[in-house]
Formats: structure tokens, C-alpha cells, sequence
């Protein structure tokens, strides 16, 4: 361009200089050569048209235009000192307590702008139900994350930040159990987090169906699905006394079995969500109606398959029945101790644990167990919780590996001895290498027997921890509702980038600018011949 320039039009304005210019001030001197025109021949060499005030005025708005131009550019494109919210949500779990602080950018909060964790504290000591007798000390547990939040929170930024405690299988049995002692847990939870600079907005136990729901809420919008409307992934929860399971299926309307349904909008479409949640299936609670089944037979010891040979640990009945799950199964005058002893037999251990799923009854057209409904399963899922936990200790989260080699491997670990699982992992606590070989074929016997996932639809399963650095749970999707977070209709977008509306303006403003020049030629050139004729 700058070529065709000293090419062509140059030699057209001899009255700007003896020699062409330097390319970079061609440009500034394209107006005034176009505006000026070719002056009378007997005024070539005596007027410089630079004096021209035309020539001036036009060349100083001209530049003035172009740097305003530029600098507005610029300016709009200048990336800005991002400002961040935050939200704090504590998940009082069945085993333990766990606080999510959650950061996103200020502006953006009520469209797409995304969320992310910005830090997890994990509270000393166990879940918030276990504290029933002494309620103080549960809300004195959380102190240590909760001074840990207001570091990591700016101070600024402290008392609009809404703190959320949500309880959950544990406090729901506690509630079950003993309701004025789950009240005074609760209250002195409360207490504990009014005192914190945050915006408190109160501590519930969340319905079963809240927490499977939240959670399907949590893994897709991770994902990405809700705000490009892709087809959803399942999700499944295994906590220690309740477990979850939630999907969207073509299959399901919500007709049958309604009181499994969710119905959401979000971000223009509307989504039918199935979710179940089975209180006393969580890992835990599972192992007591498993054991509670176990010492009907025989009171005083029980051999179980699901241990590994060689484990020998005495244990009290108050311990195992103290829990509305298996009260009701202790039998007539147990002893105040059995005998736990492992024999390490998967296939023995997968019977063992049958006996704790209703497999017969179901009023619907198709159940999952315990005569609760479930349509047919559809589309990926997310397993999160201790699916994740103890498929990962068992090196199990690769779900392209047949399901018959993961039965072995199970088998292989299950028959190794105890003394060799101790003193192969001398890092991890005892309590879960006890409870692995069980957990994995719980895991293996809820999923294909209770859930109906077949040799094929297992693959479908991904066993998860974090997607793109926020845990999978059900707190995310908890705080973004009840912040109205996640939009129900898709937000209206500009339809240009701003980059692009900056350049197209820009350019428009060019084109304009030199038109008006070619515009004023033709009258210069009139006032020129004038001139020249005087
Ligand atoms: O949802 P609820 O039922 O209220 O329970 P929770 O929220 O406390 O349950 P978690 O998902 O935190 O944990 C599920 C279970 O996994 C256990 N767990 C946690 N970390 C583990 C690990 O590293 N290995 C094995 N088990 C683990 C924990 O003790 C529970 O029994
Ligand atoms: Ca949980």
C-alpha cells in the first residue's frame, strides 16, 4: 500500500516536497496532498501548500482523529484489574466437615461467568452429628476453617460473602434418632458461624433429593453442559451414611414415581432430573446392615469374607447398633463384644453383601432396589465421593478394563493377607485399609446389581475427584442456586466481541475521514483556479 502510494499518488501532489517522504509519514501527508490538490503552476514554487489553514486544520483534526481513534482502542482493550466474589459453603457431612471457598469474577456473576474453588479446608475431627452429646464442640471444630477462610477471602470482601452450612446423611439420621439433639447441634453450629465476618445465611439439613440434585447441578455445570445445552452426565454419590444417584433420562417424565423428580430450567432449557437418594447406603452405614445382618447367625464372632485373613479386631455391639439404620436388628441378648475375624473371599463377601438389597419388591415397572423406581440408565456418569476414594486406592478408576478383570483384581486384593496390606501401605489409616476389600465390592455389587450398570454401561462411568479444580460434590451447585447464580433463561450476548465492534468503529471513522477529504478536493481545486485567475 505504502508502495502504491509513493507510486501513484505522490507525484500527483509535487507541491508537497522535492522527494517522496519516509513510508511511516506518508500517511499523515495523504491528506493534505488529497485536500490540497495540485496547485497553479505559477504558484509550484513560490507557495508552500503546507501554510495552507485549510491544509492545516484539516491535517490537525485529521491526526487528532486517528490518535483518538488509537488511544480509544487501546484503552478499550487494556486488560482490566479483574475484581473477584466469593461465596463460602461448609458440606457437615456423615464422617466429616468440609469448607468450599468459591470465586468469581465481580462483573460477571449473573451470566456465565464461571465459578471456581478457590480453596478447601478439611475440619479437624468427625462430622457434626457425631457431636450430639456435647454440641459445643461442634461448632468449636469448625473454627480452625473457618480462620483459615477469612486469609484467603480479602478483608474487603468479608461481610458480603454468603456462608452457607449444609448437613447432611449424618445429621439426617441424628434428626431421625434424636431431634432435640440434632436442634442443639445446629444451634451451636450457628452460633459459632455468626461470629465470623461473613454473611451467614444459616445451616439445614438438605432432603436427600436436594443433595443428589445439587450435585448433577455441580459435575455439569463443571462441565460445561448447562450453558451449551449438551446432554448431561449422571451423577453418582457415595457418602459414608447416604448415597445418590441422578440422572436425565428420555425414558423419564416424572409420571411415575414422582417424588423422584426435579424439574430445572437452566439457561433456556429444561431439564427432568431422576434422583434417588438411599439413606443408610452410604459406605458406612452399609457396613453395619451388612455386619447387623452377619451377627443374627451367630452373635459372639463373626468370620467375614469381606475382611482380609489374618484380621482379628474385637468390637462392641453399642458401637455397630448405635444407628437408627440397624437399631432395630440387635439381636436378643448379644453380648457386649464380638469377634470380627477376616476369611478374605470376594465372591463370599459379594453374597454377604446381596443381603442388604431388596432385590424382589418393586410396584413400578422397574426398580434399582428396595422397590424404589429408577428408569432405564442413560448417558456418561460421574462417580464421585468414596467411588472416587476407593477406586483409586484399588486402582480401579479405569472403567475401559472389563468388568471380569476388576472382579479378579478385587479378588486378588481381598485374599491378600492382612499383615501384607499393613505393611504394604504403612501411610494410610488403618480404619480404610480395614474396610477396602469391602468398600470395593459394595461399590461393584450397588452399581451393577442395585443401579443395573451391565458389562457395557459400565464404561460409561467416570470415577472423579475435581473437574477442572472445583471437587466434585454438591455444594457448587448448592451456592449457585441459592445465589441465582446459573441463569434460567441463555443471557443475551452483543452480537460483535467488543475487540471486534472497537475495530470495525475504528475503521468506519477512517473510511468517513478520507471521503470527507475526497469530498473537499474538488472545492479546493475551484478555490485554487480562483486564485489563480485573480
Ligand atoms: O455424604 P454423607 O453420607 O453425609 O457422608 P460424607 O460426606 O461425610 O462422606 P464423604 O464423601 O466425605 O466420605 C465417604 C466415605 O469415604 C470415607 N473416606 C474418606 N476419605 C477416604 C479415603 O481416602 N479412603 C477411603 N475412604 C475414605 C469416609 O470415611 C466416608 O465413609
Ligand atoms: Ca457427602
Amino acid at each position: 500500500m505504502q508502495d502504491l502510494l509513493t507510486r501513484f499518488l505522490f507525484p500527483m501532489c509535487p507541491h508537497l516536497s522535492l522527494s517522496p517522504p519516509p513510508p511511516a509519514t506518508l500517511w499523515l501527508l495523504l491528506p493534505v496532498c488529497l485536500s490540497v490538490g495540485p496547485p497553479p503552476l505559477s504558484e509550484m514554487k513560490e507557495k508552500n501548500p503546507w501554510h495552507s489553514p485549510v491544509a492545516i486544520i484539516i491535517t490537525v483534526i485529521g491526526v487528532i482523529v486517528i490518535v483518538a481513534l488509537v488511544i480509544v482502542a487501546v484503552l478499550q482493550n487494556r486488560p482490566l484489574a479483574q475484581k473477584y466474589k466469593y461465596g463460602i459453603v461448609l458440606d457437615a457431612g456423615s464422617s466429616h466437615t468440609a469448607l468450599y471457598i468459591y470465586e468469581w469474577p465481580a462483573e460477571k456473576d449473573n451470566n456465565t461467568g464461571r465459578v471456581e474453588q478457590k480453596h478447601s479446608c478439611k475440619v479437624i475431627g468427625p462430622g457434626i452429628s457425631s457431636y450430639a452429646s456435647a454440641p459445643q464442640k461442634a461448632g468449636e471444630s469448625l473454627k480452625a476453617c473457618m480462620k483459615e477462610a477469612e486469609q484467603w477471602v480479602p478483608v474487603k470482601r468479608h461481610p458480603e460473602t454468603p456462608l452457607y452450612l449444609g448437613a447432611t446423611a449424618g445429621m439426617r439420621l441424628l434428626n431421625i434418632e434424636n431431634s432435640a439433639a440434632s436442634d442443639k447441634v445446629f444451634e451451636a453450629v450457628g452460633e459459632a458461624l455468626q461470629k465470623s465476618p461473613f454473611s451467614y445465611q444459616g445451616a439445614r439439613i438438605l432432603s436427600g433429593q436436594e443433595e443428589g440434585a445439587f450435585g448433577w447441578v455441580t459435575v455439569n455445570y463443571l462441565d460445561d453442559r448447562l450453558s451449551q445445552g449438551l446432554e448431561t452426565t449422571g451423577a453418582l454419590d457415595l457418602g459414608g451414611a447416604s448415597t445418590q444417584i441422578s440422572f436425565v433420562s428420555d425414558q423419564y417424565d416424572g409420571s411415575e414415581s414422582p417424588s423422584n423428580a426435579v424439574n430445572f430450567r437452566l439457561y433456556g432449557n429444561d431439564y427432568e432430573l431422576y434422583t434417588h437418594s438411599f439413606l443408610c447406603y452410604g459406605k458406612d452405614q452399609a457396613q453395619r446392615l451388612k455386619l447387623a445382618h452377619q451377627t443374627q447367625s451367630g452373635p459372639n464372632a463373626v468370620e467375614d469374607p469381606c475382611q482380609h485373613p489374618g484380621y482379628n479386631t474385637t468390637k462392641k455391639y453399642s458401637v455397630l447398633y448405635d444407628s437408627p439404620c440397624v437399631s432395630n436388628r440387635k439381636p436378643q441378648g448379644a453380648p457386649a463384644t464380638f469377634l470380627h475375624t477376616g476369611t478374605g473371599n470376594v465372591k463370599q463377601c459379594q453374597d454377604v453383601v446381596k443381603n442388604i438389597f431388596n432385590f424382589t419388591d418393586c410396584k413400578y415397572s422397574q426398580c434399582s432396589f428396595n422397590g424404589v423406581y429408577q428408569p432405564s440408565l442413560q448417558g456418561p456418569f460421574g462417580a464421585f465421593s468414596a467411588y472416587y476414594f476407593v477406586t483409586s486406592f484399588l486402582n480401579l478408576t479405569d472403567t475401559s478394563v472389563p468388568l471380569e478383570d476388576v472382579r479378579k483384581k478385587l479378588e486378588r486384593y481381598c485374599a491378600t493377607s492382612w499383615s501384607q496390606i499393613v505393611q504394604e501401605h504403612p501411610g494410610v489409616k488403618e480404619k480404610y485399609l480395614a474396610e477396602y476389600c469391602f468398600s470395593g465390592t459394595y461399590i461393584l455389587t450397588l452399581l451393577t446389581e442395585g443401579y443395573n450398570f451391565t458389562s457395557e454401561s459400565y464404561s460409561n462411568i467416570n470415577f472423579i475427584k475435581k473437574i477442572k479444580g472445583s471437587d466434585a460434590g454438591w455444594t457448587l451447585g448448592y451456592m449457585l442456586n441459592l445465589t441465582n447464580m446459573i441463569p434460567a433463561e441463555a443471557p443475551d450476548s452483543p452480537p460483535l466481541p467488543h475487540a471486534g465492534y472497537v475495530s470495525i468503529v475504528s475503521i468506519c471513522a477512517v473510511v468517513i475521514f478520507i471521503l470527507l477529504l475526497f469530498s473537499l478536493r474538488p472545492l479546493w481545486a475551484r478555490h485554487c483556479k480562483k486564485q489563480q485567475i485573480v
